[in-house]
């Protein structure tokens, strides 16, 4: 039992954080905002305590069993592999030790995956935010609100409600602090390294990528300290393996797979969904070329003749160095710098790890995900580097059979379904738009009716309240303001807004609906998800030279990787979208033309100038990435509308704002039993469904967090 306010149990020893966790979750789903941020604080503290107490001891068992090793080398030893076991047992038994000391055997056990996720994805600061927000403790939760969005900065919500603690009496700027800022210094330094680059601030360039590498070295030795201390997932072949020494082998690789595994961790930035490839000889290319600069040839031959440990044969790094070396004429000492002791461990550890991988994955059919570029091709089998050319050369052609043939729609989707409105027609489809179900309508909307919606904007904007210009989240050049048909019914019942004007805006999403239901055949009923009048208006003075782009390309369901062409339909991507419409409102602007891409984010495969009553609509996955261009000069207004075929996903708001003014929606409203048995509290324990945990996540996580 855990005794609150202590990350220790009643024992002084950690309990297990996973199990706090659940109990905060359970908390929070009871609404009892007490316990829960009580309870989520609680298990962050253990988790950071236990991994604290991991690495304490790795490092006080890093030599124990070490005086085994002179027997070892004994000459004419036959009891080596006695000795051997004695220095494992050795070793084993030191940390089993040093862990019971701190920690529970409960908390001892590997978490789940799910829970991995969570924090991994620092859900528990999403959780957080909200039970803060409604203890009112508005510091706490702009600083869980934070943390949680430098780890997902697509979350818009969470954008809005850091734009809502800002504005909330009490809240200062040093509200908004990171709580996990101690595993980003490396980013702050690289950062800082190239704000100094880029302002030719050589000096301060060397500095920063000093502590940019040395604190990239000492996160990496962080990560695999735990490895060692951590349990090791194991291959799930293992269990068909009889023998001691498969079994021994398979262990000692997933050990050295997590090791350099690291390397990718390191590498990835909070809110990332890939690493910086290269990341180490990135640092040290550019670190040579500050300390030139900066006239220190010493230490650039130094970590230039670093860098080429990584790639020996590189052309360039060779001709950098003879300008080095010949630059430094007559002073035979700074010529012959070697490289950095810590660099050139680094890499010959690395070497002997990627050795014995590849000798696994050759032989003892272990699979390892090699997490650099600079590995040799010679440690490399050369049985595995024939099949890697093999599936190149499939992919190359498969690419060069039309990129068509890997754009297919699995939303169970199918464009071409009848228009039932009289007055709108068809006049794009997919064959004009060059894609997969997309669609360009005309007629939804009459002259006046537009001006109508665009009227509603203007009083919006002009009360302020619910309606609050700030600076696009997109880009700083231009300024965004929206509009839920909430906000206008409220404004409408307050009387700043006029009732049947408020109830057009309604309408207006209800005929996108039966559109997009009918044109794409939808297999089933078709909810709102989420619906805002949206304006991007250019900030004048602020457009010369523009390169940006009023809304970068996305896809509105997952998150687009454009380097693999993959998209990862995750958390904080809106995953529940299924369709999505916009219904643009006016063509007096520059610019803010919508526009398809490939994969690529790059290749533009269709463009869309907006007009009054035009609606353009897609399916809200893979195959339709879309981004809109700079508006230059004017407003550009457009109502935006996702859809859902998920009943669970539907759009609340919309329906509050419908009960309001009596407005029937089209589905009755949800038994409110019903929907929340839906959301019921997670069991607690180490075993859980995963079906049920991914729902609350979901919960959490999806269009509704916005306060
Ligand atoms: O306004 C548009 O044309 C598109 C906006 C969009 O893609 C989005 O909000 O996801
Ligand atoms: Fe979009």
């Amino acid at each position: 039992a855990a005794s609150p306010g202590s990350s220790t149990s009643l024992s002084g020893l950690l309990p297990p954080y996973d199990e706090l966790y659940y109990r905060g979750v359970r908390a929070y789903f009871t609404e009892d905002w007490e316990k829960a941020a009580e309870f989520i604080e609680l298990s962050i503290a253990t988790r950071e305590a236990l991994l604290r107490t991991r690495r304490k001891c790795h490092d006080e068992c890093s030599s124990a069993g070490d005086e085994i090793v002179p027997s070892l080398e004994k000459d004419k030893n036959t009891l080596w592999d006695l000795w051997t076991l004695d220095w494992i047992q050795r070793r084993a038994e030191c940390i089993k030790f040093c862990l019971g000391r701190a920690v529970t055997p409960a908390g001892q056990l590997p978490v789940s995956l799910d829970i991995e996720y969570e924090f991994g994805t620092r859900n528990a600061y999403n959780f957080l935010q909200i039970a803060y927000y409604k203890l009112r403790k508005p510091r706490k939760a702009a600083a869980a609100a934070y943390t949680f969005f430098k780890a997902n900065p697509s979350h818009l919500e969470m954008r809005n409600n850091i734009e809502k603690y800002r504005r909330m009496a009490g809240v200062t700027e040093d509200a908004f602090e990171d709580r996990e800022r101690e595993l980003e210094k490396h980013w702050e330094f690289y950062d800082a390294a190239l704000t100094a680059e880029s302002s030719s601030d050589w000096p301060r360039a060397v500095n920063s990528w000093k502590e940019c590498v040395n604190e990239t070295l000492k996160q990496t030795d962080e990560c695999r300290a735990q490895c060692v201390v951590t349990s090791q997932r194991l291959p799930e072949e293992i269990d068909g393996m009889e023998g001691v020494y498969e079994k021994a082998a398979a262990l000692s690789l997933s050990l050295l797979a997590c090791k350099q595994a690291c390397v990718s961790l390191v590498s990835m930035r909070p809110g990332r969904v890939s690493p910086q490839e290269d990341f180490l000889p990135m640092q040290l290319e550019h670190l040579h070329i500050a300390q030139y600069k900066e006239g220190d040839l010493k230490g650039a031959v130094q970590t230039l003749r670093s860098l080429l440990l990584f790639y020996p044969k590189d052309p360039e790094s060779l001709s950098n160095l003879q300008i080095y070396t010949e630059s430094l004429e007559g002073d035979t000492e700074s010529q012959t710098t070697g490289p950095s002791l810590e660099i050139s461990n680094y890499v010959s550890r690395a070497l002997e790890e990627k050795k014995l991988l590849y000798f696994g994955v050759e032989n003892l059919d272990f699979k390892f995900f090699d997490p650099d570029l600079w590995t040799p091709e010679d440690i490399v089998p050369e049985s595995l580097r024939e099949s890697w050319r093999a599936e190149r050369e499939q992919l190359n052609a498969k690419l060069k059979e039309g990129e068509k043939l890997l754009e297919v729609d699995d939303s169970g989707f199918y464009a071409g379904g009848p228009v039932p409105l009289v007055g709108v027609t068809i006049t794009m489809d997919d064959e004009t738009l060059n894609g997969t179900n997309r669609v360009v309508l005309d007629g939804v909307l009459s002259q006046s009716e537009c001006d109508t919606v665009i009227q509603l904007a203007n009083i919006a904007a002009s009360v302020g309240d619910g309606y609050k210009g700030r600076r696009s989240p997109h880009t700083p050049h231009e300024k965004f303001e929206g509009l839920t048909i909430l906000k206008a019914f409220k404004l409408a019942q307050d009387g700043l807004l006029n009732q049947s004007d408020a109830k057009l805006l309604h309408e207006a999403g209800e005929r996108a609906r039966i559109l997009i239901h009918s044109y794409f055949r939808s297999h089933s009923a078709l909810y709102f998800f989420y619906t805002h009048l949206v304006c991007r208006t250019a900030i004048p003075g602020h457009q010369e030279g523009r390169l940006d782009l009023s809304h970068p390309v996305h896809v509105d369901n997952c998150i687009l990787e454009p380097e693999t062409r993959q998209c990862w339909r995750e958390a904080p991507a809106f995953t529940h979208r299924d369709l999505s419409a916009v219904l643009y409102l006016n063509d007096d602007f520059e610019g803010g033309e919508l526009f398809f891409t490939d994969r690529d984010a790059k290749t533009v495969t269709a463009r869309v100038k907006p007009s009054c009553g035009r609606l353009v609509g897609f399916t809200s996955g893979p195959v339709n990435p879309h981004g809109v261009t700079a508006v230059t000069a004017g407003r550009r207004c457009a109502l935006a509308l996702w859809f859902t075929t998920e009943k669970l996903h539907r759009d609340m708001e919309r329906e509050e704002a419908e009960a309001m003014f009596g407005l029937e929606g089209k589905e009755e409203m949800e038994e409110k039993e019903e929907s929340d048995s839906k959301h019921a509290p997670a069991r607690s324990g180490r075993s859980q469904p995963s079906k049920v945990r991914s729902k609350e996540r979901e919960r959490v996580s999806s269009g509704k967090d916005e306060l």
